[in-house]
C-alpha cells in the first residue's frame, strides 16, 4: 500500500458529473492539500422566476437514492483514502447545553490530530498534515476555540441567529453574527426562519439571508434550512435556491436538533439546486449535511452523491463539509480495522 493509493478518491462512481463546469480536476491531491478556493458566491437580485419553476420528482429521486448503497463500491485502500478525505471535510461539532471550555479545548485537540499518529503512519501519511475542516461551537466558545486552534489553519465555525430554532428578534441575530465574527469565527452557521418557507414568503427569506450575509462580512455563511421542518422537498429545493440567491456560501441541511436531520433524499434536492444555481450564475456553493451522520458508511454515501451530482471539486472542504459530533470516532475505528484487521472499542475514541 502506498500513500498515493490513498489520496485519490476514485473508483466509487461510474457516472460522469452531470455538469461539465463541475468536472473533476486532473489532480486529486492529498487529504491535507491546499485546494484552490472557489470564487465566493455573491448575492443575485431577487427573482421569483427562479423559484416558481422549481419542481421535484419524488419517485425519481427515491429511485436514485435507493441505488446508492450498490454504488458505494470503494474498498480497502481506496476506502481508507476516501475516509481520510472525509475527515478533512468534517466540521467537528459540539452543541450541547452542558458544553464547557474544557470540552471545547479537547475537541480542538482532536481536530488538530484527528487520527492516531501510528495509524496515519501505517497508512503512509506519517509526514502529512491532516486535520478536520473546522470546529463548530456555540458563540460562547468561539474565543476558546480560536485560541486553541491558533496557528493550525483550522477555522472556527459558530452556530448563530438563535440556533437551533431561530426565533429570537432579527436585530439580535445580526448582533450575534457580528459578535462571533469579532471573536474570530471565520464561518457562521445561521438558521433560517422556517415560517418564511412554510408561508411561501420567499422575499422575506431572501432579505433575511441577505442581512445575515452582510453581517458576516468576510466570514463565510452556511445557511441551515432545518429541512426536517420544511414539510416538502419542493420547499427544501426552493429555500436552497433563495438562500444561494441571497449569497449563502454553503447550504446546510439541519441543526442536528430536528426530528429528521440530513438524509440522502434532501441531499439530492439540495445538490440539484446547487447545480442549477451554478448553471445560472457560474458560482459554486458548498453543501453540508449535518445531524445524525455518525458512520463511515454514511459519510461515504454522501461523498459518492457529491461526486456523482456535482463532480470531484465538491469533495474538498471549500465546497463540502459534514457537520458531525461522533462521525470521526467511527471513521477512526474503520481506519484502525483497515490497518490492524481489528475493531477497537468506541471508548478508545471518546471525542469525535
Ligand atoms: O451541525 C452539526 C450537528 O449539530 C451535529 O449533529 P450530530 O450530533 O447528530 O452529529
Amino acid at each position: 500500500m502506498t500513500s498515493t493509493s490513498l489520496v485519490r478518491p476514485s473508483g466509487a462512481v461510474r457516472s460522469r458529473p452531470a455538469s461539465p463546469a463541475a468536472a473533476p480536476q486532473a489532480s486529486a491531491g492529498t487529504p491535507a492539500q491546499t485546494h484552490p478556493a472557489a470564487a465566493r458566491n455573491t448575492a443575485q437580485p431577487f427573482d421569483l422566476g427562479w423559484i416558481d419553476g422549481i419542481r421535484f420528482n419524488l419517485s425519481a429521486a427515491e429511485r436514485r437514492v435507493a441505488t446508492l448503497p450498490g454504488r458505494r463500491s470503494v474498498k480497502k485502500d481506496a476506502q481508507a483514502g476516501w475516509l481520510l478525505k472525509a475527515i478533512t471535510c468534517i466540521d467537528l461539532t459540539t452543541l450541547s447545553g452542558d458544553d464547557t471550555a474544557e470540552r471545547v479545548k479537547r475537541l480542538c485537540a482532536k481536530a488538530v490530530t484527528p487520527v492516531r499518529p501510528d495509524l496515519l503512519a501505517a497508512l503512509g501519511f506519517a509526514d502529512r498534515k491532516l486535520h478536520t475542516g473546522a470546529v463548530c461551537v456555540y458563540h460562547r466558545f468561539v474565543s476558546t476555540a480560536v485560541e486553541a486552534l491558533a496557528g493550525t489553519g483550522i477555522p472556527v465555525a459558530a452556530v448563530s441567529t438563535g440556533f437551533p430554532a431561530g426565533l429570537i428578534p432579527h436585530e439580535l441575530k445580526l448582533k450575534e453574527i457580528e459578535a462571533s465574527v469579532r471573536d474570530g469565527a471565520s464561518e457562521i452557521d445561521i438558521v433560517i426562519t422556517r415560517e418564511h418557507v412554510l408561508a411561501g414568503q420567499w422575499k422575506k427569506l431572501y432579505d433575511e439571508m441577505l442581512d445575515f450575509r452582510r453581517a458576516a462580512g468576510e466570514a463565510h455563511v452556511k445557511a441551515i434550512l432545518a429541512t426536517g421542518e420544511l414539510k416538502t422537498l419542493r420547499n427544501v429545493a426552493k429555500a436552497s435556491m433563495v438562500c444561494m440567491m441571497a449569497g449563502a456560501d454553503f447550504i446546510k441541511t439541519s441543526t442536528g436538533k430536528e426530528g429528521v436531520n440530513a438524509t440522502p433524499l434532501v441531499t439530492l434536492a439540495m445538490l440539484r439546486m446547487i447545480r442549477q444555481y451554478e448553471a445560472r450564475t457560474g458560482l459554486r456553493v458548498g453543501y453540508k449535511p449535518a445531524g445524525g451522520v455518525s458512520t463511515a458508511k454514511t459519510a461515504l454515501d454522501y461523498q459518492v452523491l457529491m461526486k456523482e451530482e456535482l463532480g470531484r471539486d465538491w469533495l474538498e472542504p471549500d465546497l463540502f463539509r459534514i457537520g458531525a459530533s461522533t462521525l470521526l470516532a467511527d471513521i477512526e475505528r474503520q481506519l484502525e480495522h483497515h490497518v490492524t484487521g481489528r475493531y477497537s472499542a468506541y471508548n478508545r475514541h471518546p471525542i469525535g
